[in-house]
């Protein structure tokens, strides 16, 4: 058995695998960390590792006090992953971002993958079908976009993911819900129209938070699956387990 945790910037998101089947997911913040992994640890006591990749602030030492219990797998850059990576600042590239990439590259083998993720931010991704990681996007996601018309204004209110009642918004509020989905939305379906320009076939792949919400307003056909990093978490691991 072993536990992968997924730390983003909002929150974090855990899950545990037996023989490459999820058993049980679990989202919580940074605060409930140890006391969490605590009693996931109890309740799953076959666990014998534990994978982590990390984007927001929590640093591999919040783990070592598990050390005694299971082995403390930290995802980093020097790992082995399944593409090749073409970024030209491949130290700075998101961990999580090459733990999509590692999981389109396994689950999808032999055809050009775009990955969306969209959590605190949106993610693109692009990988070829011969396995050469070329980079993407980075963009504020939907939790972002209504936080930032807050803070930055003075007149306007912070509201929470809502659909548009229509195109145009008549009062504050639906100018600024459909300013947020219809802009994420469009920029999504854009995004996947250029890559289309430039590519004459890949798949589409939607995970993070918003995956829900946001498949179903999509023009094209993806692959939606809001838990597709724990996923490429375990295959990650499995991979490089298999070898390193
Ligand atoms: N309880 C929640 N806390 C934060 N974001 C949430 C929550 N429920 C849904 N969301 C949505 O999920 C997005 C964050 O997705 P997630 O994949 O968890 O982000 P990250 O991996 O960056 O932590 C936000 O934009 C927000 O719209
Ligand atoms: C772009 C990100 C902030 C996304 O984080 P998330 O929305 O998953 O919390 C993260 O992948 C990151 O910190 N990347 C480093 C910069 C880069 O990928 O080039
Ligand atoms: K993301």
């Amino acid at each position: 058995m072993i536990l992968v945790i997924d730390v983003g910037n909002s929150r974090i998101k855990a899950a545990v695998f037996e023989d490459n089947i999820l058993l049980e997911i679990f989202i919580f913040t940074k605060i409930e960390l140890e006391k969490k992994i605590e009693n996931i640890l109890k309740k799953f006591q076959k666990t014998t590792d534990l994978v982590v990749s990390s984007v927001g602030d929590v640093e591999k030492e919040s783990f070592l006090g598990f050390n005694n219990l299971v082995k403390v797998n930290f995802i980093s850059h020097t790992d082995l992953f399944p593409f090749q990576n073409k970024y030209s600042t491949p130290q700075t590239l998101g961990i999580d971002r090459m733990v999509l990439a590692s999981g389109a590259v396994l689950s999808f083998p032999n055809q050009n993958r775009l990955v969306i993720d969209a959590g605190t931010c949106v993610t693109y991704d692009f990988i070829t079908q011969d396995n050469e990681y070329l980079g993407g996007a980075i963009s504020p996601g939907f939790r972002l976009r209504y936080e930032s018309l807050n803070n930055y204004t003075a007149k306007l209110p912070l509201l929470s993911l809502e659909n548009p009642s229509d195109l145009i918004g008549n009062s504050t509020s639906t100018s600024i819900h459909s300013g947020v989905v219809n802009g994420l939305v469009n920029e999504i379906d854009g995004f996947i129209a250029d890559y289309s320009a430039r590519y004459s076939n890949f798949i589409i792949i939607l995970t993070g938070g918003d995956t829900d919400f946001l498949a179903k307003r999509l023009k094209n056909t993806i692959f939606a699956n809001s838990n597709f990093l724990l996923e490429s978490l375990n295959q990650t691991f499995q991979y490089k387990i298999k070898n390193d």
